[in-house]
Order: structure tokens, then C-alpha cells, then sequence
């Protein structure tokens, strides 16, 4: 129990990316980046991967119809159990790389661990769970259960100490794993597969002790697979220390990972008119979901209650809110229940929700990192989007400048009219 309390008070979702550029090569040729465009440019399905057919059911049963360039790039090779690192764009589906390779490789052992999956904040872990069971619906004998810090311990070791409930799969935080492993309640000794996602953002922070401390206590012998759309030239040597010789694909180089669907606009403002700005963005674009990000808890707080007040219902997300209604909050979120949502960067990463198609920084991130991820969370999987960024300040400018250099970018100016809802609304 002691081991939870340390665990407990680190949440490193709110902070900020450390954003390097970078200029290795890319493994595959682009694509055109379009919902379904895949058919006349990539002639393999998913048949071509000569997977489970339990996997290939469960994969037409999520509408997957054909894979996406990351998928044809990564899934042939992860397969067959080489180290994986992978940097690709947002919402291209980097998820079902992992989950449908180690799903594929797993002899499911009852009470023994098999495969770890790492990510950085709570939500994330939740989320690839449940593309675990959405993946793994036919196969009964697999059993993969989500840790995270922010709830009680005691449950997590109840299930890890029952064979019957025992996972063969855990996705997790890093500082609940660590502490599950240190006491002893999950063993790795039988692990197979160990995948960090967001490996940037886990491997750049002190999540990257616990991560170390977590491979120390695995086999040597295993299979290692990274994956995230912003790999800086040092992380990546980073991430090849836990690797052993391995394929490094890069689907897209740094000057091609904004999305070609998203458009991107920014809005020159003093701070004191940001409120009446976003009420005016709010009241006169379409949208389906929006997700507008500020840079700390107390302001995602203060932003949440204003809207409300002006009968945008909106819901707010952070490190501050209480574990179990952060998840609620979340879930509300992705099922559609609330169409605005407030966020620090606790959402800037990974978070897939379809129908997001406006993102607005009403505070400009740190860096071009925290910018390329933050937008991303519109136009996922070829879809179209919009993302504003308001910039009221010097800094602001600074971090607009080095996006447009690093991704070579033109980001416009906001036009005063407005723009047509046909460009970034989805049909
Ligand atoms: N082959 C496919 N066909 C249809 N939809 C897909 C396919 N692959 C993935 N998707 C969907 O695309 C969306 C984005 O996928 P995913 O979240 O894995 O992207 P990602 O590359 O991990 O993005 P990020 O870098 O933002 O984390 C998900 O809703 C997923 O279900």
C-alpha cells in the first residue's frame, strides 16, 4: 500500500512538450490523406497481413476497411516480433498497430503478463484499453485490464493477484506500473512485448526513471515497439537505448506532419479580448465537437464556468479534477454528450475523439510539439478540420513562428469574415 502514495501526487499530464527538430529520412512514400482514400493507393487489406481470423472479424466489426499507410508500413513487420520505432502523423491510427500486432503474437497464459502498454496520461490508458476489447472481442481468453494512478491501489492488486482475473495485456501510467511492479503485485518475467506510446512525452519526462525502472524488472529477450508523430533526432536516440536493432519508421519527415485536411488559422489578440473573441468563434462557426486548450488548471476552471454562464454547456478537463470524473468527463466527451470541452494539455496527446473538428488554443502552447499534437485531435484520420490559435503575446509569436518553420507552414491570419463551413466541415 505504501508504494501507491508516492504514485499517487505525480501527474505529469499537464505539463509541456520539449520540442527539437529533426531531419531523418521517411521509410514510406505520403499519402493522400483523405477518410477511405486508401483503396486505390495501397492495394493490401488487412487479409494481406494473414492475421488471426478472429482478429480479421473483430476488424471488420470497426469498420476498418482498409489499412492506413502507417499500418501497411508497421504491421507486416511488427508481426514477426521486430523492435518497432515509429514516428507517424496524428489520427492516421498508429493504435492499431500495436493492438493488432501483439494481439496477433499472443499465446494468452492465464496469470501471466504478456505485454505492457505505457502512456502518458490516464485517459490515454483508458482509451487503448478499450481498443483492446473492441479488438480482442473474439478471443475469450484474452483478458487486459487498464492501472492508473489517481484510484485506489488496492483494486489493481486484487485483480493481479487472482489468476481468473489476472491480464495477459496492461496498459497503464508509468508511476502506477512502477509501483505495482516495486511491490511486487505484477510480475514481468514472462513479458513478450513492450510498447511506450507518446515515447517522446514519456521518455523526455520523469516518467522516464519509472519507465527504466519498469524495463529493468523485464526479460531481456522481448519485443520493443515506440510510437509517436513527433520524434526529435535526440529522443530518438533515446528510445533506441531499450531497443535492439530496431526498424525505424518514418512515415512522414518533419515538414510533412501537419494534417492536409486541417486548416490553420491564428488570431493577433490582446488577452482581455480572448473572452469575447471565442464567444464570437463560438457563436458563428459550425461545428460538430470542439476542444479548446488553455495553459493551466485554474484557467480551464475559470474558462469552463464563463461558457457555461453564456449557455455554451462545456465541461472541463485537467490534472485538477478528481480521477473517476476525469474518465466520466472524458467519456461524456467521446459519447457526445457535450459538445465543447475545455482542456489543459491532458487532451493534447493521443485522445481520439471522432467528431472533434474545431480546435481552438485559446492559450498558444509551449512549444511546436504541444501545437503539432494539439491540433491533431481535429481532422483524425483524414477528416477535415479547423484549429484558431489566439496570440497575444511576444512568446506567442515566437512559438507561431517556429511552427510554420519546422512543419513548413503558412498559417494565416484569421479572415474577419470567417470562413466556409464547407472547408472544414466534414460531409
Ligand atoms: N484502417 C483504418 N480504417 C478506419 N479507421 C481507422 C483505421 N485505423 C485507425 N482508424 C481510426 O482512426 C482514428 C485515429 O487513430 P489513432 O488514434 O490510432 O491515431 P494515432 O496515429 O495514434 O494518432 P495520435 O498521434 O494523435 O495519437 C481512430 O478513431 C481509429 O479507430
Amino acid at each position: 500500500m505504501a508504494a501507491s502514495h508516492e504514485e499517487e501526487l505525480l501527474d505529469y499530464s499537464d505539463s509541456e512538450d520539449v520540442a527539437v527538430p529533426s531531419t531523418d529520412a521517411k521509410a514510406a512514400t505520403e499519402s493522400d490523406d483523405k477518410k477511405g482514400s486508401y483503396v486505390g493507393i495501397h492495394s493490401t487489406g488487412f487479409r494481406d497481413f494473414l492475421l488471426k481470423p478472429e482478429l480479421l472479424r473483430a476488424i471488420v466489426d470497426c469498420g476498418f476497411e482498409h489499412p492506413s499507410e502507417v499500418q501497411q508500413v508497421c504491421i507486416p513487420q511488427s508481426i514477426l516480433g521486430t523492435d518497432v520505432l515509429c514516428q507517424a502523423k496524428s489520427g492516421l491510427g498508429k493504435t492499431a498497430v500495436f493492438v493488432l500486432s501483439t494481439l496477433q503474437q499472443l499465446d494468452p497464459i492465464p496469470g501471466e503478463v504478456a505485454v505492457v502498454v505505457l502512456c502518458h496520461t490516464r485517459e490515454l490508458a483508458y482509451q487503448i484499453k478499450n481498443e483492446y476489447s473492441r479488438f480482442s472481442k473474439y478471443m475469450p481468453d484474452v483478458k487486459t485490464s487498464v492501472f492508473y494512478g489517481g484510484i485506489p491501489i488496492a483494486q489493481d492488486i486484487e485483480i493481479l493477484k487472482n489468476k481468473e482475473t489476472c491480464p495477459q495485456i496492461v496498459v497503464a501510467t508509468p508511476g502506477r506500473l512502477w509501483a505495482l511492479v516495486r511491490e511486487k503485485h505484477l510480475k514481468l518475467n514472462a513479458l513478450k512485448v513492450f510498447v511506450l506510446d507518446e515515447c517522446d512525452k514519456l521518455l523526455e519526462t520523469d516518467m522516464r526513471s519509472e519507465i527504466q525502472e519498469i524495463f529493468r524488472a523485464t526479460p531481456r529477450q522481448k519485443q520493443v515497439m515506440m510510437f509517436s508523430a513527433t520524434l526529435a533526432p535526440e529522443t530518438r536516440k533515446i528510445c533506441k537505448k531499450f531497443m535492439q536493432n530496431p526498424l525505424e519508421i518514418y512515415v512522414d519527415d518533419e515538414t510533412k506532419l501537419t494534417l492536409h485536411g486541417l486548416q490553420q488559422y491564428y488570431c493577433k489578440i490582446d488577452e482581455k479580448q480572448k473572452n469575447r473573441k471565442l464567444n464570437d468563434l463560438l457563436d458563428t462557426l459550425e461545428f460538430n465537437q470542439v476542444i479548446i486548450f488553455v495553459r493551466s488548471t485554474s484557467r480551464a476552471n475559470e474558462l469552463n464556468k464563463l461558457l457555461n454562464e453564456c449557455n455554451f454547456p462545456s465541461i472541463a478537463v485537467h490534472s485538477g479534477i478528481p480521477q473517476e470524473e476525469r474518465i466520466a468527463r472524458y467519456k461524456e466527451f467521446k459519447e457526445f454528450s457535450k459538445r465543447i470541452c475545455v482542456s489543459t494539455d491532458v487532451f493534447g496527446r493521443g485522445i481520439d475523439i471522432e467528431r472533434i473538428n474545431l480546435a481552438i488554443n485559446y492559450d498558444m502552447p509551449a512549444d511546436s510539439a504541444s501545437y503539432l499534437h494539439r491540433v491533431g485531435r481535429a481532422g483524425r484520420f483524414g477528416t477535415k478540420g479547423l484549429a484558431i490559435s489566439f496570440v497575444s503575446s511576444e512568446a506567442d509569436e515566437e512559438v507561431l513562428k517556429s511552427i510554420q518553420e519546422r512543419f513548413e507552414v503558412d498559417i494565416p491570419e484569421y479572415p474577419e469574415e470567417g470562413v466556409d463551413p464547407s472547408s472544414y466541415m466534414n460531409a
